[in-house]
C-alpha cells in the first residue's frame, strides 16, 4: 500500500450531492487548496454538462497545478470532446457494468456497451490522452464479465480501472475479495470508488486498498451522492495513523479545508464526524477529561494539531470536579478540587437546564455565585 494515489472527486461526485452547487470561485479555491495540501489528482467536473461546468474546468486547468485533472465521461465522443475544449489531458471514462445498470442505459445490449467504451477510449487515446476507465455498479456485477471489461479497458488502451461500489451496498470483506480478484487479472492500477449508504465507503476504500487497488476516489466531509462517498480527512488520516502510510498530504490543513468546502456546499459538518468534527477534540466528560489532563493518549487517538483542531475542555452535564478545576485555573483562579463539589453540581443543573455544554463566562459566574 505504499504508492497509493488520492483521486479527489469533491468537485465531481462531491458536488452531485442532491443540492449542491460549486460556482466558479469556489470550484478554484477547492482546487487549488486540494492541490496545495498535495493531494495528486483531481476530478474536477463533467464537461458534457455544458459552458457553466467547462468554464469552470477550464479555469482550473489554466492553473497549471502540480495534482492532475481528470474529466468525467460517459462513453460518448461528444463528452470526450467536450473534454478536450477544457484543455484536460486524462479522462475518465465510465461505462455501466452490471445487468442493471445495463439494462437502463443499453436496454440490456451489453455488446453496444463494449463497443462504445472501445470507440471512446481509442479516441481520447488517438487524441494522446491519459485514460481511465469506470465499472459503474462494479460492486453489483457479474464478476466474471467485470473482469472481461477491465481487460478489454485494458487492452484498448486504458490507463487505470476503477471499482465503483456505486450503492454502497458493500461491506469490508466482500470488497476485499472482489477488488482482490480484479487486481489479480489487471496489469494497471485498480482504482476504488465508494459510497457511504451504508456508513462503510471509507471502511471499504480502505479494504479495496489492502486487497492491491493503488488508487482511491475520496471527497472533502464526505460530500457526495446520497450519503455521500469516502471522506479524504478519514482515507488520509486512517492510512497514516492506523496504516502508516503518510500519503505527503499536509493534515495540519484538513480542518481548514473541511470548512471551506462546508461553506461552498451549504452542508454543515456534523459535530461527531470523524477527523474534522467540532467535536472530535471536545472532552466535556469528567472521566475523560481527568485522564486527557495527565495524558492526552488516554482519550484521543492522535494530537489535535495534526489535523488542524486544538483540544477543548468544556464544562457540561457530565464534567467532574478535575475539569472544572482546570478550567478555572487557566482563568487565573485555583481552586482546591475537594471544594469544587457545590460548582458541579451549579454546572450539571445549568447545563442540563440549556441542553448544552457552558461556556466560560458562564462557568465563572457559577463560580463567583457558588463561593
Ligand atoms: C454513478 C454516477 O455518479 S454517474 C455520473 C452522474 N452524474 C450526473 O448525471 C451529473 C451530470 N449530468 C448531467 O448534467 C446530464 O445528465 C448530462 C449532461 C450528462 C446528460 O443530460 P441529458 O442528455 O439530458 O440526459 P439524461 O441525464 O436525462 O440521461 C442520461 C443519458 O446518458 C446515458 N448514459 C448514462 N450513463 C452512460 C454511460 N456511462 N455511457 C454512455 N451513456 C450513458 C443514458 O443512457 C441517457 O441517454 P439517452 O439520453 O440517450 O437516453
Ligand atoms: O466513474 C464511474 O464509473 C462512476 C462513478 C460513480 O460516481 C459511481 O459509480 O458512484
Amino acid at each position: 500500500m505504499n504508492t497509493i494515489v488520492i483521486n479527489d472527486t469533491t468537485l465531481r461526485d462531491g458536488e452531485q450531492a442532491a443540492g449542491v452547487t460549486f460556482n466558479i470561485e469556489e470550484k478554484v479555491a477547492i482546487a487549488k487548496f486540494l492541490d496545495a495540501i498535495g493531494v495528486n489528482e483531481l476530478e474536477v467536473g463533467i464537461p458534457a454538462m455544458g459552458e457553466v461546468e467547462t468554464t469552470a474546468i477550464a479555469a482550473i486547468s489554466n492553473l497549471n497545478l502540480q495534482a492532475q485533472l481528470l474529466g468525467w465521461n460517459r462513453a460518448k465522443i461528444s463528452d470526450i470532446q467536450a473534454s478536450i475544449a477544457c484543455g484536460l489531458q486524462r479522462v475518465h471514462i465510465s461505462v455501466p457494468v452490471s445487468e442493471i445498470q445495463i439494462d437502463a442505459k443499453y436496454h440490456g445490449q451489453w455488446r453496444v456497451m463494449l463497443q462504445k467504451l472501445k470507440e471512446t477510449i481509442s479516441f481520447a487515446c488517438d487524441r494522446g490522452l491519459w485514460v481511465a476507465v469506470g465499472g459503474e455498479d462494479a460492486s453489483r456485477a457479474d464478476e466474471n464479465f467485470l473482469v472481461d471489461v477491465a481487460l478489454y479497458a485494458q487492452e484498448w488502451g486504458a490507463s487505470r480501472f476503477r471499482f465503483c461500489d456505486t450503492v454502497g451496498i458493500l461491506d469490508p470483506f466482500t470488497t476485499y475479495t472482489k477488488v482482490k480478484q480484479l487486481v489479480m487479472y489487471l496489469a494497471i492500477p485498480v482504482e476504488m470508488h465508494t459510497h457511504n449508504d451504508f456508513g462503510l465507503a471509507t471502511a471499504n476504500a480502505l479494504a479495496g486498498l489492502q486487497a492491491g487497488a493503488l488508487s482511491v476516489n475520496t471527497t472533502v466531509n464526505g460530500l457526495g451522492e446520497r450519503a455521500g462517498n469516502a471522506a479524504l480527512e478519514e482515507v488520509v488520516m486512517a492510512l497514516k495513523r492506523l496504516h502508516k502510510i503518510d500519503l505527503g498530504i499536509d493534515t495540519t490543513r484538513l480542518l481548514e479545508l473541511s470548512r471551506l468546502v462546508a461553506a461552498a456546499s451549504g452542508c454543515k459538518v456534523p459535530p461527531w464526524k470523524a477527523i474534522v468534527g467540532e467535536n472530535t477534540f471536545a472532552h466535556e466528560s469528567g472521566i475523560h477529561a481527568h485522564g486527557i489532563l495527565q495524558n492526552p493518549v488516554t482519550y484521543e487517538p492522535f494530537a489535535p494539531e495534526e489535523v488542524g483542531w486544538e483540544r477543548r475542555l468544556v464544562a457540561g452535564k457530565h464534567s467532574g470536579r478535575h475539569l472544572v478545576a482546570n478550567l478555572l485555573q487557566q482563568q487565573g483562579i485555583n481552586v482546591n478540587i475537594d471544594e469544587t463539589q457545590s460548582l458541579l453540581d451549579a454546572v450539571r443543573q445549568q447545563s442540563i437546564q440549556n441542553k448544552r455544554s457552558l461556556d466560560i463566562q458562564e462557568l465563572l459566574s457559577l463560580y463567583h455565585c457558588t463561593r
